[in-house]
């Protein structure tokens, strides 16, 4: 289990902000941290890891005590057994695959867990490859086999599906809750993506300037309170009964006005709460 407080006096573009945050979580948990730009997310990620000293506070990992102002106890980021991933983990260019992953592995660890690693990420085929030949969601799947290569206590994920295209990035959440279950993980993720954050997390807490909101599940968290679903266009033009054509992705969408003055090329915002929409199946 970790619990954690945290305080720690952060300087933001629009000043000092005071970050204030206390947590319980359980082991094998994936908890999702939601919230703004700026509200603290990566550094509560640092803190945890040991990159960024907090002000004050504690952080207890499985009877083991990672920090803890009052005690002048700090542990070294490589005494605190985590795992971390960024939007761009910098990987070893000159490394192939396997060696990559290789290198993050622990004295005393057998290599064998390495080719398990390569096949749970589905590199096992890109094991003699080197990293500038990959993809950036294959790079990525690199970046999480090595950061669960020495069994850590807690994999932090900042962020690291946001640079990856749609398919890939849909892959590589099914890769990271099979890992997360395979090796029974306790993984906190930064995430913007309330279909993520559904999608793999137990938990869900929410950040404002550096507050913990709200910690609950993300079924209740995206459904109570939270206004219809959003989706954004262009009016392209207005048909012979006055509705107006709505360019949405790449299709045109015949949507009623109500009242407002509108003309061609406003942004629009289309309350789904309004219209019926019908949902066939597009897969998985
Ligand atoms: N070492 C530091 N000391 C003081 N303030 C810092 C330090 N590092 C970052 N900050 C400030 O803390 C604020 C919060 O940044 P943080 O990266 O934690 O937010 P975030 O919620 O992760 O945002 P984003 O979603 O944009 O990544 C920022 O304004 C940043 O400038």
């Amino acid at each position: 289990m970790i619990n954690f407080s945290l305080q720690k006096n952060l300087h933001t573009a629009a000043g000092e902000m005071q970050l204030n945050v206390s947590a319980r979580i359980e082991r094998g948990q994936f908890v999702s941290l939601y919230g703004a730009s700026g509200a603290g997310k990566t550094s509560i990620l640092r803190m945890l890891a040991g990159f960024m000293k907090p002000d004050n506070g504690f952080i207890n990992v499985n009877n083991a005590v990672w920090f803890n102002a009052s005690a002048k106890r700090n542990a070294e980021p490589q005494q605190r057994r985590i795992g971390f991933v960024f939007q761009d983990y910098a990987l070893f260019p000159n490394m192939n695959v396997r060696e990559n992953v290789l290198f993050a592995l622990g004295r005393n660890e057998s290599p064998t867990i390495v080719d398990e690693l390569l096949e749970v990420t589905g590199l096992t085929n890109f094991a003699g490859r080197k990293i500038q030949t990959l993809s950036g969601g294959q790079q990525q799947r690199v970046a999480l086999a090595r950061a669960i290569a020495n069994k850590p206590a807690i994999l932090l994920l900042d962020e690291p599906l946001s640079a990856i295209d749609n398919e890939m990035r849909v892959y590589l959440q099914d890769t990271l809750k099979a890992i997360h279950q395979r090796y029974n993980l306790t993984t906190i993720l930064v995430s913007h993506n309330a279909q993520e954050i559904i999608k793999l997390s137990d938990v869900v807490i929410h950040l404002t300037q550096g507050r913990f909101q709200q910690q609950t599940t993300p079924a209740l968290f995206f459904q109570n309170g939270q206004e219809a679903a959003k989706i954004t266009g262009h009016i392209v033009s207005f048909d012979e009964q006055g509705n107006a054509v709505v360019l949405i992705e790449n299709r045109l969408v015949s949507i009623p006005v109500a009242g407002e003055i509108l003309t061609s090329n406003d942004r629009v915002e289309i309350n789904c709460s309004n219209i019926k929409p019908a949902i066939p199946k597009q897969g998985k």
